[in-house]
């Protein structure tokens, strides 16, 4: 039977089962069961810290998991990532006191307080500079200010953690994470056909939330420009209207895109603009 891990708890661990269930596989938990079997797919969903997941699945025990990029990396997993997820999205920064000056080149000797000692002692290493980790466990923002750091580097999302803890981004991100669906390192050519489903499934609704449907009627004079804002994937669907000269077009545009290819079409004289979400798709 197919095992996939899921996060039981933690940023990562709604949207990983709302995903999942989206997909059509049950991964429903009654309170705090370890595991859940859904008999008809034949998965066993196991819950798991996601600090964990990159270290079961790197040993083969558990085929596939949902895990944070930056906690993969962390653990020093030998992991593929076989789809991002789109959701856990984050930065991995450096931080200091707002008045500081101190950047991370000038780092040698301060004491960096964080939970992903694995990312920064490779950030430092790679920067050439000797500082000392301070591994805590959560609420890293705090610890300049109760004096057992000098500096930072956490997690930032919106960034309002560090700003209420009078603390100001240093450097560039060390690294971009999202969740990731993961397996054994060099197993991504060699997957089972019940993977290669779930994969499918997964992909098909995460690439669905990044787009939508767009539909709207042109005249057809002016047919081209409006197929150029929306030329959808492959390309659009035009059908003639009843209406002498008129056709109604329908393509999948990028969500992020949307109001300014609404504004274009508009524009250029499209009616009848009408867009709608996409729940999963196949490419
Ligand atoms: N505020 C946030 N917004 C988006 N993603 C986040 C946020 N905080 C943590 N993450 C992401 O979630 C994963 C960490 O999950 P984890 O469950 O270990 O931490 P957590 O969400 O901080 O949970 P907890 O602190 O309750 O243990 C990482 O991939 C991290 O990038
Ligand atoms: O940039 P923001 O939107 O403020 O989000 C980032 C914060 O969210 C997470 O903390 P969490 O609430 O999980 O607490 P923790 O530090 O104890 O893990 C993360 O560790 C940051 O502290
Ligand atoms: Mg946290």
């Amino acid at each position: 039977m197919l095992k996939i891990a899921i996060p039981n708890k933690g940023s990562l661990s709604e949207e990983a089962r709302a995903l999942i269930s989206e997909a059509g596989y049950n991964c429903k938990r009654y309170s705090r069961e370890l595991k859940v079997t859904d008999v008809a797919n034949q998965v066993e969903f196991i819950f798991l810290r996601p600090r964990d997941i990159a270290v079961y699945v790197q040993s083969g025990i558990i085929d596939l998991g949902i895990t944070g990029r930056d906690l993969a990396m962390d653990s020093e997993s030998e992991v593929d990532e076989l789809l991002p997820l789109g959701f856990g999205r984050s930065s991995f920064c450096y931080a200091v006191p707002e008045e500081s000056l101190l950047t991370p080149e000038g780092f040698k000797g301060k004491r960096i307080a964080t939970s992903y000692p694995g990312i920064v002692s490779r950030d430092l290493k790679n920067r050439n500079i000797d500082a000392k980790i301070i591994k805590l466990d959560g609420a890293i923002e705090i610890s300049i200010n109760l004096g057992v750091a000098d500096a930072i580097a956490d997690v930032v999302q919106t960034g309002r953690t560090m700003v209420e803890a009078g603390l100001r981004i240093s450097g560039e991100p060390i690294m971009v994470s999202e969740g990731i669906l993961a397996t054994r390192k060099g197993r991504g050519d060699n997957l089972t056909a019940p993977e290669q489903v779930f994969i499918e499934r997964l992909k098909g609704i995460v690439v669905a939330r990044e787009y939508v449907m767009v539909e709207y009627d042109v005249p057809g004079d002016v047919l081209e420009t409006a197929c150029a804002v929306t030329p959808g994937i492959e390309a659009p669907t035009v059908a003639p209207l009843r209406r002498e000269g008129w056709f109604a077009v329908k393509a999948m545009a990028r969500k992020k895109e949307l109001n300014s290819i609404m504004d274009r079409l508009a524009e250029v004289g499209a009616k009848g603009i009408i867009v709608t979400d996409i729940r999963t798709c196949r490419l």
